[in-house]
């Protein structure tokens, strides 16, 4: 039977791609308020004995998690197989440790809640700092990708001479793959974080690479500043460019960025005009592979 995939409100365009790569059957999620600030879910779909995928972006979840988590509910409760949730950004992965008295360990409380809603998660290059991998957090089977293929195939097809730089020693796996795979260098900066908006980045000396394009690559742009900083080492180089996996852009960082680099472009896993690179395709691979029905 064909799977049904049903994306929350903002995520339709994703699903649509997504539906006709798996010749799943496209649904819909209905929500809205009640006048009391309570949310109203309605599926439009029959689950009934079959593979329900919902599709759900996490960035900025808190005020549609609690209607996914009804989505979910309801589409079991009307007889799907499996509810999987297929979420191109995961939420809550930074706050991954108590680092002061008190607080929340919120990547582990978010991953419990999910994991006792869903069967299934898929996602695309969660924000893994001091986790191996996303069975540390979720107890339910996870399947993670990665856009550095479809990167590193963007940036070969747009940038000449390009030189992969990575902000921070963390960015060195995807800056070093992205670069492997297309035969261009690559350098990683050095980053230490002050704050939420405050970051110092040092750089080597760039100077062997000046007839180069620098492109950074990263995985979540937030506040900005890690590219705003980072851009301000390249000095003297040809004009940067920016390709990112999640486009969160929190307040004015849209514009702090946009305006230090010569292109910023990101992939569709959050929905932004910056979006050039389609993950529909990696994800309709991983769900006919991994969750044949
Ligand atoms: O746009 P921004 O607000 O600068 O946030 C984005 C940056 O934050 C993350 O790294 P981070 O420095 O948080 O490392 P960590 O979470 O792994 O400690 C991420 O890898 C980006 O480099």
């Amino acid at each position: 039977m064909q799977r049904l995939i049903l994306p929350l409100p903002g995520n339709e365009g994703f699903a649509k791609r997504l539906a006709a790569l798996c010749q799943g059957e496209l649904g819909a999620v209905e929500t809205r308020r009640f006048p009391d600030g309570e949310s109203y879910v309605r599926l439009h779909g029959d689950p009934r004995g079959r593979a329900v995928d919902i599709v759900c972006t996490l960035a900025r979840p808190d005020p549609s998690f609690l209607g996914l988590i009804f989505a979910a509910d309801t589409a079991r409760d009307l007889g799907a197989t499996e509810v999987n949730l297929i979420a191109p950004y995961l939420a809550y992965m930074r706050q991954d440790k108590r680092f002061q008295d008190g607080e929340s360990v919120s990547s582990l409380s978010f991953a419990r809640l999910v994991s006792s809603t869903f069967d299934r998660l898929l996602t695309v290059d969660p924000h893994l700092h001091r986790h191996p991998s996303l069975a540390a957090l979720y107890t339910i089977p996870t399947t993670t990708l990665h856009a550095a293929p479809r990167l590193a195939s963007w940036i070969a097809g747009n940038v000449q001479a390009p030189l992969i730089v990575g902000p921070d020693e963390e960015s060195e796996q995807w800056a070093g793959s992205i670069a492997a795979r297309i035969g261009a260098p690559h350098v990683v900066l050095r980053k230490t974080r002050h704050g939420d908006r405050q970051v110092d980045i040092e750089a080597p000396d760039l100077s062997a690479w000046r007839d180069c394009t620098p492109v950074l690559v990263d995985d979540i742009a937030s506040s900005g500043r890690t590219l705003v900083t980072a851009a301000g080492k390249l000095a003297g180089m040809r004009p940067p460019q920016c390709v990112v996996v999640h486009a969160l852009f929190a307040e004015d960082a849209w514009s702090q960025v946009s305006a230090c680099f010569e292109r910023v472009v990101s992939t569709d896993a959050v929905p932004h005009p910056s979006n050039r690179i389609e993950l529909a395709p990696l994800l309709a691979n991983a769900l006919l592979r991994d969750l044949r029905d």
